[in-house]
């Protein structure tokens, strides 16, 4: 790929090299644009450069455009210092919660009317350098958090970085932002961290009982503690009143449950016990809510699922994908579960549903099992 594939001009520096800034970095690499890269610790430039990430800051640098990467905490103060240091360039941020980092910013009276946060809503569980991929935001919403101190002419650099990085943008104010991700986010994470707690001290014949389910609800339970406790902080409030709500569907849960327990058999047998509606309202809500999750590339749109059994041998996963290359099939999302002490793993794919059967008849017909 040339420059002129790219919509910003550059040099871009990009200000922490962790797992959003070289991410954003070979992001723009992959585009042909000059990405300057910096950080605390010289180890992490190191590694983002040697994958290709960018190269070194010099004297000379006149960047177009700064985004800052580093953990919430220091996100309003490396702000500060990037706007004054370069007083042509742009700057933005993608810490997690964008209000406080506002008010900090100004508060400091840094030169707003060359500052907007953003947001991109993609990312891992693991941090670091070597856990960035060019192709992290693809598909994915990225907001742009606004204020009334910054033209457009000027917010159009970040509006580039989102579209050459090919996230779709989403403007929202601050506070939009903060009170949005206090619900898809960071309670989440409350939640499935405290599912994953209680297997700290379960017994290991129950954990090794662990399917799909579990690893789902789960699976950002295995974020950085030190960044999350910086996020949860800065969103406390919003994050709290969403917290509250499932508190009070968790106590509903548990006058349901205890009353199930303490039911007479005949009771239970009439279906007309109120534990039994609570518990169904309860689980229709969560049908309902799940309904409402945008699909890949933020389209209302729902995939057909097949999982296939893959045997436990070196190469099998890749023949797999290999195969569904050859048959011109177009994999929308993969999954793949292995239980301790099975022989084969299940990879679970998704497919346009109109696809489907032709997708199962092919992967019968060259001898793969599918599983359901
Ligand atoms: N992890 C995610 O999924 C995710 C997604 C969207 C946004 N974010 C936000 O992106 C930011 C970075 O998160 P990450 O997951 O890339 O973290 P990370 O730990 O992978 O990277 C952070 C990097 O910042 C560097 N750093 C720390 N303090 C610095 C300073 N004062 N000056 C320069 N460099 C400094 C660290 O050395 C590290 O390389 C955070 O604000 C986070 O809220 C994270
Ligand atoms: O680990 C993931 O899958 C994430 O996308 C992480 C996630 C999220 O909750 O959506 C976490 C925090 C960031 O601010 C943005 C993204």
């Amino acid at each position: 790929m040339t420059g002129s594939e790219s919509r910003l001009t550059g040099p871009v520096r990009v200000v922490g090299v962790g797992l959003l800034g070289t991410s954003i970095a070979l992001g723009l690499r992959a585009r042909g644009v000059d990405v300057i890269l910096s950080d605390a610790s010289p180890t992490n430039v190191r590694i983002a450069i040697d994958y290709g990430a960018g190269r070194s800051a010099g004297d000379a640098d006149e960047p177009q455009l700064i985004v800052v990467c580093v953990p919430p905490d220091v996100t309003a103060s490396v702000i500060v210092r990037e706007l004054s240091a370069y007083p042509r360039a742009v700057v933005t941020d993608v810490a997690s919660v964008k209000a406080p980092i506002l008010r900090a910013v100004r508060a400091a009276g840094a030169d707003v009317t060359r500052y907007v946060g953003s947001h991109p809503l993609a990312g891992r569980e693991k941090g670091g350098p070597m856990s960035g991929r060019a192709d992290l935001f693809l598909g994915r919403p990225w907001v742009v958090a606004g204020h009334p101190d910054i033209s457009y002419q000027t917010a159009a650099a970040v509006d580039d970085l989102i579209l050459d990085l090919g996230a779709s943008l989403v403007e929202m104010t601050t506070e939009q932002h903060d009170s949005s991700v206090a619900l898809t986010s960071h309670a989440p994470q409350v939640v499935s961290t405290l599912m994953a707690r209680r297997l700290v001290s379960a017994p290991e014949a129950a954990v090794n009982l662990a399917g799909g389910g579990l690893r789902d609800v789960t699976r950002v339970a295995s974020s950085d503690p030190g960044l999350w406790v910086q996020i949860l902080g800065a969103n406390a409030g919003a994050t709290a009143e969403v917290l509250r709500g499932v508190r009070d569907d968790l106590d509903e849960v548990l006058a349901a449950l205890s009353a199930a327990a303490d039911a007479q058999e005949d009771d239970a047998a009439t279906g007309a016990a109120p534990w039994r509606r609570t518990l169904a309202e309860t689980l229709s809500g969560g049908n309902a809510g799940v309904a409402r999750i945008p699909g890949k590339h933020g389209q209302d749109r729902r995939y057909a699922q097949l999982v296939v059994m893959v045997d436990d041998r070196p190469g099998e996963l890749a023949r797999l994908l290999t195969e569904l290359g050859e048959d011109g099939v177009n994999l929308e999302d993969l999954r793949l579960e292995h239980s301790p002490g099975a022989q084969i793993g299940l990879a679970e794919i998704a497919v346009l549903p109109e696809t489907l059967d032709t997708v199962t008849s092919a992967l019968a017909a060259r001898g793969w099992r599918i599983a359901g």
